[in-house]
């Protein structure tokens, strides 16, 4: 089981996180209460050691910012988070380093999108808002299969990630209010109380 844990913005939350055994970091540099600069991405990104993958999450931003952000942190996947087509995809894989990772974030309405339809190398079904810790309707959708790079996300908690994974067996899970205090602030017992419920269904 996949686990990433997003919208980090301090040194001690990172740490937990990579104590704790996340997959993947986010950082988040869309409109949202846990955005962060550049230069705190840099710092936090430096902290995580190189089998942990780091990630920008944007949504619906000019490219060049997407690409101005990814070289000066050095973050090392791209989670594309709006309504990005698929032009938006080719321009960014094109000045993605090779080895990179491109996440395509969407929402279920009954289906989920192919996998890979815009070149993504990982699929990160969501609720509609993202970021705003909803939890979204799995009866009767449609669902990637397990040999499907895809991840769950939305509204998820260390209490409710243990029976997501099991209705929905996705390859890995997200998360982000679920890990919070408050709106921005992690808290590092649910960071850690997140990592090993997701754990145990793996
Ligand atoms: O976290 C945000 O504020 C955010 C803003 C814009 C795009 C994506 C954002 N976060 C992503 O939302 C999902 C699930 O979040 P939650 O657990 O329901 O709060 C996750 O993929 C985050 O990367």
């Amino acid at each position: 089981m996949f686990v990433k844990v997003c919208g980090l913005r301090t040194e001690p939350d990172v740490d937990t996180a990579v104590e704790a055994g996340a997959d993947a970091i986010g950082f988040v540099f869309a409109e949202s209460p846990r955005r962060i600069d550049a230069d705190t991405a840099r710092r936090l990104a430096a902290r995580v050691p190189d089998g942990i993958l780091t990630v920008g999450v944007f949504r619906d931003q000019p490219l060049d910012d997407v690409r101005d952000l990814v070289e000066a942190t050095g973050v090392r996947a791209v989670q594309l988070h709006g309504h990005e087509d698929l032009g938006y995809f080719d321009a960014v894989r094109a000045f993605l380093p090779t080895g990179r990772t491109l996440i395509r974030a969407a929402s279920v309405r009954d289906e989920a999108p192919p996998h890979g339809e815009r070149g993504e190398d990982v699929l990160l079904l969501d609720a509609p808002v993202p970021g705003a810790g909803e939890t979204w309707d799995l009866t009767g959708k449609r669902l990637p299969g397990p040999d499907v790079r895809w991840l769950l996300a939305g509204g998820l908690t260390p209490a409710n990630v243990g029976a997501a994974i099991r209705a929905a067996r996705p390859w890995g899970v997200d998360v982000s209010s679920g890990i919070e205090a408050s709106r921005g602030v992690k808290d590092p017992a649910l960071i850690r109380a997140f990592l090993a419920a997701a754990r145990a269904e793996a």
